[in-house]
């Protein structure tokens, strides 16, 4: 459960106030998540979610707060984040940078099936369609400069045969992101993250996309490998789900047609999604930070999905 940071309830009530959203009537820590402190927030009014900061600052906060006012502006469902009488969107509880956003309706598919996975390649698609124009710039900052720099700091917590995989995992993605067919790459505003238990759906239809701390301009295709190795794999064994991987990018080819070299790097940049969660989870495993409510991600399973990639690398043709 993650609530690294507690709220008082009459702060909660002051900020409610000035963002003009009524009385509050509820505020509940929320027990999921591993990054923020969350909370749900009811007022008379409507339902919100509180976030407090525990890592991102108030420099890197503007450009995935405002992303999601520009996705929501597009009509993309996102959460709008809600400003005061001056339209500022980011606020300040307990010293830590604080957004409160609407509360999406429905709840995760955990288990998605095919149907699930074509509209999360639409939306994706939409998505990344109408980030084109967003006008400011932040690098993924969980991007290669990052991973660099943490795997010789979750390297002495590993056996020899991990170490070897992360490290000759790493030199090949350093080698990849210098080539020109990568730099050709169409990219953008991502996700980054983008996982099943950051889409809500109500019944069969999805009803929006949250969570954009990890967001940031990356090439597309990691967005779309982020997702195919959560939506489309079988979590016991990490093996690529064909029909669920299939139907997610047809859907997301319609909306946006996949080039060339997008459908050629996609193996690759599918090792780098799972290269990327795994890098995380040894971080936040054996790293882990001070937290009231906590659960902590099991890093094998992205070591399972990388040693599966590289095993059986997966190829994308158009029906
Ligand atoms: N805008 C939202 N609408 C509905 N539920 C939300 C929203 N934001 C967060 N939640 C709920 O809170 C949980 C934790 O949020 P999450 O963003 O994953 O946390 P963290 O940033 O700490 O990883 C989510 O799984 C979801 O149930
Ligand atoms: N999706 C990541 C962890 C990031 O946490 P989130 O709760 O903010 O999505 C993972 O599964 O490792």
């Amino acid at each position: 459960m993650a609530v690294f940071t507690p709220v008082p309830l009459a702060d909660a009530s002051a900020l409610v106030a000035r963002l003009d959203l009524g009385t509050l009537t509820e505020l509940r820590g929320i027990t999921s998540g591993i990054e923020n402190t969350n909370y749900f927030l009811t007022t008379d009014r409507g339902d919100y979610v509180l976030t407090l900061f525990e890592r991102l600052t108030f420099e890197q906060l503007p450009f995935y707060l405002h992303l999601m006012k520009h996705l929501a502006q597009r009509g993309i469902p996102v959460p709008d984040p809600k400003g005061d009488a001056g339209g500022e969107i980011l606020h300040r509880l307990q010293g830590k940078p604080t957004a409160v956003v609407d509360r999406l309706r429905g709840s995760h598919q955990l288990a998605p099936s095919a149907r699930h996975c074509e509209q999360v390649g639409a939306m994706l698609a939409r998505m990344h369609l109408a980030g084109r124009d967003y006008p400011r710039h932040q690098p993924n900052l969980r991007g290669l400069a990052w991973w660099a720099e943490t795997v010789p700091v979750v390297l002495p917590y590993l056996e020899p045969a991990q170490r070897e995989l992360l490290e000759s995992e790493l030199a090949f993605q350093q080698a990849l992101a210098a080539a020109p067919a990568f730099a050709a790459l169409p990219r953008g505003p991502v996700h980054a993250d983008l996982f099943r238990d950051n889409v809500m759906f109500e019944g069969e239809t999805l009803t929006g996309f949250f969570d954009f701390y990890f967001a940031g301009v990356d090439t597309w295709l990691f967005d779309i490998s982020v997702c195919l190795n959560d939506w489309c794999v079988d979590l016991d064994t990490g093996r690529l789900d064909e029909q669920r991987a299939v139907a997610f990018l047809s859907a997301y080819d319609r909306e946006r047609e996949i080039t060339h070299d997008e459908s050629r790097l996609l193996p690759a940049l599918m090792r780098a999604g799972a290269l990327r969660f795994w890098i995380s989870r040894l971080w936040d495993f054996h790293l882990p930070r001070e937290a009231h409510m906590l659960q902590a991600h099991d890093p094998t399973h992205f070591e399972r999905i990388l040693r599966e990639r590289l095993a059986n690398p997966w190829h994308y043709v158009r029906a």
